[in-house]
């Protein structure tokens, strides 16, 4: 089975509308959506907004045992990313963006202090948390593919998972910077961070709903964010072959 999240209902509506064989049933206190889309053994999961709800939900699902986790949904994008809204991004690696201190030398990050969140036999996780190579490369071939048809472009690279949005120039400008970010949302690193404690591989994917930086509601476009990632998400799930024992 593979497992699809996201924050709030309206990011998967097109999914559940798709849903063949659809059952519902309760875990723990989500509504969980199982089925299949593109002939693959699929759950949604709608885990809520941000960095604790994100990862509750995930670590639920992963009990489970999951072949792959697709976090979906908006996201704004960097000064520097080139993108624009309404086009799609595809995460390399998620950086928690602000788990540090903020010092008058500058913000220090995990590893600066040594803390580090993740201990594998592998190494030790800061900031940083990888996704899945393979299906990566496949998901941005896939988001490709789409966005000729739709007209848009695609970024693949660091996205910034962070708590408070940057709403503000310079501090979109920092934390590009500090992570070389593409793309910021507030539940990306949680769930790598929950699907790489138990080796399960992870992917993502986001509509750019905004520019991050000086905040103007005016430009944002949430619907159309939304309804790409879902449309890369079904676009990813139509090329992936299944799995043998599937
Ligand atoms: O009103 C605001 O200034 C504001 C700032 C950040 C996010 C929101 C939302 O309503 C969306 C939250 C939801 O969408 C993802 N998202 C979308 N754009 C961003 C962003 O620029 N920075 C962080 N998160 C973003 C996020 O993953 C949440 O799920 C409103």
């Amino acid at each position: 089975m593979i497992v699809l999240q996201c924050a709030v209902a309206a990011e998967q509506r097109q999914l559940r509308e798709q849903l063949l064989h659809p059952r519902q049933h309760r875990l723990g206190s989500y509504d969980l959506c199982q089925g299949t889309l593109q002939g693959q053994p699929v759950a949604l999961l709608c885990g809520g907004v941000g960095k604790a709800n994100a990862a509750a939900a995930a670590a639920l699902l992963l009990q489970q045992r999951p072949r792959l986790v697709v976090l979906h949904g908006c996201g704004g994008f960097y000064p520097a990313s080139g993108l624009a809204v309404g086009d799609l991004a595809v995460a390399c690696e998620e950086h928690y963006g602000d788990e540090g201190v903020a010092t008058p030398q500058g913000f220090r990050d995990l590893s600066q202090l040594d803390l580090p969140l993740l201990r594998t036999p592998a190494g030790c996780y800061y900031n940083r948390f990888p996704c899945d190579p393979l299906l990566t490369g496949q998901l941005a071939q896939s988001c490709r593919t789409l966005a000729r048809q739709l007209g848009c472009q695609v970024g693949c690279g660091p996205f910034v998972t962070v708590s408070c949005g940057s709403g503000r120039d310079d501090l979109a400008l920092l934390r590009q910077q500090h992570c070389g970010g593409l793309c910021e949302n507030m539940e990306g690193a949680a769930v790598a961070h929950q699907c790489l404690a138990v080796g399960v591989p992870f992917i993502e994917v986001r509509g750019l709903s905004n520019a991050t930086g000086n905040r103007d509601l005016r430009q944002w476009d949430l619907a159309t964010a939304m309804q790409r990632a879902e449309q890369a998400t079904l676009a990813f799930l139509a090329d992936l072959p299944p799995l043998p024992q599937e």
